[in-house]
């Protein structure tokens, strides 16, 4: 696809469910987020992924995702929808779903629960390219779908020329590298683990997708920046306080969404809570989450300054 991929370099955080009081899918309070997102110069959103809890949604359910979040944000930035699940069927329907509300991309995970080969796997990745006239973004997180894309599955999928990119979720930062090393000027590689976002970008991926983004984005805007500007050492350095701020949001005894739920209620937006069986957080944890969400502002602020 000869298109310009710099709308899909920068900071992409994961749109996570916004929830009414029952726990239904809320188009105001997917608004409000994408209001906050917006205002704080993020270049896209990428929705409905596993921050977006699509695992436990409905196919109407995640219908409903994508279409409240392109209303609220189309135009405004780069709108990736994530259409993968375990059946090639549903997601189709939801590729062309996310064709008809306008987005920029279609990203899928490779399917769950039966090991398939890599034949099975291409095979589902391509029928979803063939379903649309979007480009395509790969996602490898093998540490939740018990596939690996390796270079050379990798390469072989270069051959469609739908895709444009892998957002690259295992640790290694090398495998990053690899991916942009087998696509070249035509892939944008996307960093997958917010906890070395930095090194991501330093070997090779020109943008990340993360799911802690949200919670501050205006952090990983800064790191982004220094990074662009050959700051290393200051990034590195902003870095560790970022990685400060997930290992707090990982040691509450609630899922790490429900954690950034929390933290975004105290940052001014209401999104709900998480989706059984993913767990809340205690109530007795309300002074440590007042704790995270004081220590990202006095952050943004030091930044702010600086
Ligand atoms: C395994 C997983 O969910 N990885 C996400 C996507 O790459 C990350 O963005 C994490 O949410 C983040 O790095 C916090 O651990
Ligand atoms: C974390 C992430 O990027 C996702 O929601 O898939």
């Amino acid at each position: 696809m000869d298109m310009d991929l710099t709308k899909f370099h920068g900071i992409i955080p994961a749109f996570y469910a916004c929830y009414d009081e029952q726990g239904n899918m809320s188009e105001p309070r997917t608004a409000a987020l994408a209001d906050y997102l917006y205002q704080r110069g993020v270049q896209g959103v990428y929705v409905g992924g596993s921050s977006g809890e699509c695992i436990y949604h409905s196919v109407e359910e995640r219908k409903q995702a994508l279409a409240y979040a392109a209303r609220a944000l189309k135009g405004k930035m780069t709108l990736i929808a994530h259409v993968g699940a375990p059946s090639t069927r549903d997601s189709i329907e939801l590729a062309r779903h996310a064709a008809e509300l306008g987005y920029d991309a279609l990203s899928a995970i490779p399917p769950i629960y039966f090991k398939l080969p890599d034949s099975a796997v291409v095979g589902y990745w391509t029928a979803i390219m063939a379903a649309t006239e979007l480009p395509f973004i790969i996602y490898n997180i093998p540490q939740t779908t018990g596939y690996t894309l390796t270079p050379a599955v990798f390469r072989q999928l270069l051959a469609n020329p739908k895709v444009i990119g892998v957002k690259n979720s295992s640790m290694p930062a090398l495998d990053i590298e690899r991916f942009k090393s087998a696509g070249g000027d035509r892939v944008v590689v996307f960093n997958g683990p917010d906890e070395q976002f930095v090194a991501g970008r330093i070997m090779g991926a020109a943008a990340g997708i993360g799911g802690t983004y949200a919670a501050m984005p205006e952090l990983y805007l800064q790191a982004d920046r220094l990074v662009r500007e050959g700051r290393f050492e200051e990034a590195g350095k902003l870095q560790s306080k970022i990685n400060d701020v997930i290992v707090a949001l990982c040691s509450l005894d609630g899922s790490m969404y429900a954690a950034i739920k929390e933290v975004l209620r105290r940052r001014g937006v209401n999104i709900g809570g998480v989706r059984a069986p993913l767990e809340d957080v205690s109530p007795a944890d309300a002074g440590r989450i007042d704790g995270i969400a004081a220590a990202i502002d006095a952050l943004v602020k030091r930044y702010d300054e600086a």
